[in-house]
């Protein structure tokens, strides 16, 4: 008979599993067909453009009181297919990741599938474990005899950790007592360093007044010596330094600071070293490229995102500190008991998502894990003197073609240019000259989105007009595909002035 509490029949399931199960099934063939198996397919749109009001139209956002049937469900996965961005396609370069990994991709299948938490070992056994192996090879290769570290939701999480951890090394009492009493910290990092420095200091209540911006040489490397003078000087100020943030692979550029003079420095004043190689921090696979990073082994800590060059998926990004002083968990522990119980039958060191500033925690750490176990550390490093090989084939392209101009001979995979159209070669260099170059990139981009053929980021930087930043990180990308690159940007241009003389 049926047991109602509340109006509410309670016997059996509320859902079909067997409908269920079917619709996986199927939407899962869908994503095989129309993702997997066009993924690396040059002759697939990177993009399918609509502008967003018209996308609005075509895409059926509402939420309805009933639900719709499996069939139309199906539909609209295959409409969110088709007007998604390729970002697994070969001249998908828009961002500092790109491609698909196979192994990562099942990785991403089976945490979605099993659904952990990564916070204690009696719910996420093999994830922590996983995670645990990860931490301690990545490590290994930053060149620390021990050390600790998490994975979080992105490379400017990891910042954020960083520069908290320092603060409360500097200055324990603050766990307890907050920002009271304590004197005007102030943090140190490069002209060239990522956004989330910012987002840092507000986020952490350091203010941005405190980030001290260094300057950098002409390939946006920072520059010991101002460093060292801004420290001095901040000190005569009555300020605290307690921090520089270097940076190993700069967002726009690819630059590498200094490290080992920059460690010198830290080491002189008692500051904390973060190196921030979000970015850079794979070139540490390789043995012909890990010099970038020389001396990184003197960091406090790092932030390197696998998600980036080493293609696991969004987000795979590590925080690794130095030393086991166990600060990461008494920095930032709350010994929940309803997750930490301290009597559990089995040793409960395994429960470390109380290191952690979040609760629930997604298994990132598996998607590299699985990709690493797949390519082996030779795979991996071979992958990135692969990027950096097709870079250097790039560099060397452009050099030779007119209406390219490098910003900068490139130490690493970014490599920004300018595309200079037929009509502005014969012109000076003066100020009318960099506004109208200003203009070439947003609408040769325009073009590449509507056509679907391409995805290159621009940007302005540092007082430079608008350019080009090409990425090359996926094996899927050949030759031939830098050569269309720079084929098609010609191309563009001219489709572009022919529509106009028309
Ligand atoms: O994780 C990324 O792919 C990423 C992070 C950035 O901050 C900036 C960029 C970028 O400029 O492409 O990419």
């Amino acid at each position: 008979s049926a047991v109602l509490v509340d109006g509410v029949v309670l016997n059996g399931p509320t859902t079909d599993a067997k409908a269920g199960e079917k619709f996986v099934e199927e939407a899962c063939r869908l994503i095989m067909e129309e993702v997997v198996l066009k993924a690396t397919d040059v002759n697939e749109k990177v993009c399918e453009w609509r502008p967003p009001e018209q996308l609005k139209q075509l895409l059926d956002l509402e939420m309805r009181d009933s639900g719709e049937p499996p069939h139309r469900l199906l539909e609209l996965c295959r409409d969110v297919i088709r007007y998604s961005v390729k970002t697994n396609h070969p001249r998908f370069f828009n961002q500092l990741y790109a491609g698909l990994d196979y192994y990562s991709l099942v990785a991403r299948f089976m945490t979605e599938a099993l659904n952990p938490s990564v916070y204690t070992y009696e719910v996420s056994p093999v994830f922590l474990l996983v995670e645990e192996a990860v931490l301690k090879k990545m490590i290994e290769f930053i060149g620390w005899k021990e050390g600790d570290g998490i994975f979080n939701p992105g490379g400017s999480v990891s910042n954020m950790y960083a520069i908290n951890l320092a603060r409360y090394k500097y200055h324990p009492d603050i766990k307890e007592k907050g920002l009271f009493g304590l004197p005007r910290l102030i943090l140190f990092t490069s002209a060239e360093c990522h956004y989330s420095m910012k987002k840092a200091a507000s986020f952490l209540g350091i203010g941005t007044e405190n980030v001290c911006f260094v300057e950098t040489d002409g390939r946006g490397k920072m520059i010991p010596e101002e460093l060292e003078k801004k420290v001095c000087q901040a000190r005569k100020e009555g300020a605290a330094p307690f921090l520089v943030c270097a940076t190993s692979g700069t967002t726009v550029l690819g630059a590498f600071d200094p490290l080992d003079e920059i460690a010198d420095i830290c080491e002189r004043h008692s500051l904390w070293l973060h190196v921030d190689a979000s970015w850079g921090g794979s070139a540490l696979m390789s043995r012909k490229h890990r010099k970038l990073l020389h001396g990184i082994h003197r960091a406090d800590s790092v932030a390197w995102n696998p998600h980036k060059m080493l293609m696991a998926g969004i987000q795979c990004c590590a925080l690794l500190v130095k030393d086991n002083s166990d600060l990461l968990k008494e920095c930032y522990s709350a010994k929940a008991s309803y997750l930490f119980q301290q009597d559990k039958f089995y040793d409960v060191s395994y429960d470390t998502g109380d290191k952690s500033i979040q609760c629930s925690r997604r298994p990132d750490a598996f998607k590299f894990w699985m990709t690493w176990k797949a390519l082996g550390t030779l795979g991996l490093e071979e992958r990135v003197n692969r990027a950096l090989a097709l870079s250097r084939y790039l560099v060397d392209e452009i050099k030779k073609r007119e209406g390219f101009k490098l910003l900068m001979e490139p130490e690493y995979a970014n490599i920004c240019f300018w595309y200079i159209p037929p009509s502005l070669r014969e012109m000076e260099e003066g100020p009318e000259y960099w506004a109208k170059l200003n203009l070439v990139a947003p609408a040769i981009k325009e073009r590449m989105m509507k056509k679907g053929s391409l995805m290159l980021g621009y940007q302005p930087h540092r007082g430079k007009v608008n350019f080009f930043r090409q990425v090359v990180i996926s094996p899927q990308v050949s030759r031939e595909d830098m050569d269309f690159l720079l084929d098609e940007i010609d191309l563009l241009e001219y489709e572009k002035r022919a529509t106009i003389l028309r």
